[in-house]
């Protein structure tokens, strides 16, 4: 079996429900064994709570270690700025060991967002990416592989990079049809490339 691995970090839920969907394209793929982690929260559990976090987040919490089990991980941050969150980041430093072993080499890694207004949405992706490559993974981006990426006639997240959502200045608006139909793609995209890969 090809294990695959989502792990996200969550803040309000948007990127909670893309990992939800990048999970359920996966497992669409014969011979793919997928598992959904999130990241530490790093901030104080009340601040989270009263700056309206989401605390109710099924999924496991995820030690870096375990990073190494897996033949393919996704990975769903929030945009900083045009970055990963600063949960994900201190999730990503921790792998130093891991770095030091190469126990990460070879293996396949892909990366989806979630951004207020669509700025940064690339950008947030791609300079995950720069951790990836360090690490010596396979990086696998969705290109324009199904016709939603082309589909203009509304506010639409989803770059050739990987998946993405816009949540709205407020958080308001929820990933779309569209968004969750390119994040299931990317899910199943990724367990090809990975069970192909293992043979
Ligand atoms: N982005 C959304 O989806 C969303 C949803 C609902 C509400 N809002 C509101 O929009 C505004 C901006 O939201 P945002 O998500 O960009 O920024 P934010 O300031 O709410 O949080 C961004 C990050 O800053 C850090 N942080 C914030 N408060 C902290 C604290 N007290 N202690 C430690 N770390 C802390 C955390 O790492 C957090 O992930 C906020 O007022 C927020 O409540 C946003």
């Amino acid at each position: 079996m090809a294990k695959i691995l989502v792990v996200y970090h969550s803040m309000y839920g948007h990127i909670e429900t893309m990992a939800n969907a990048v999970a359920e394209g996966a497992r669409r793929v014969e011979g793919a064994e997928v598992t959904i982690k999130r990241v530490p929260e790093t901030m104080p559990q009340e601040a989270f709570k009263n700056a309206g976090g989401k605390v109710d987040q099924e999924a496991p919490v995820a030690n870096p270690a375990e990073l190494a089990d897996y033949d393919a991980i996704i990975f769903g941050t929030p945009t900083r700025f045009g970055n990963m969150s600063g949960q994900m980041r201190t999730f990503l430093d921790q792998t130093g060991g891991l770095w030091a072993k190469g126990a990460l080499h070879g293996k396949v890694a892909s990366v989806f967002t979630s951004t207020g207004t669509g700025g940064g949405q690339e950008m947030t992706i791609t300079s995950t990416w720069t951790t990836l490559a360090h690490h010596g993974m396979i990086i696998v981006p969705t290109g324009y592989g199904i016709g939603e990426f082309f589909d203009i006639s509304e506010v639409n997240g989803g770059t050739p990079y990987g998946a993405s959502t816009i949540a709205g200045g407020d958080g308001s608006r929820q990933p779309s049809n569209k968004e969750l139909t390119i994040a299931r793609y990317q899910g199943e995209l990724v367990a090809q490339t990975t069970v192909k890969l293992k043979g």
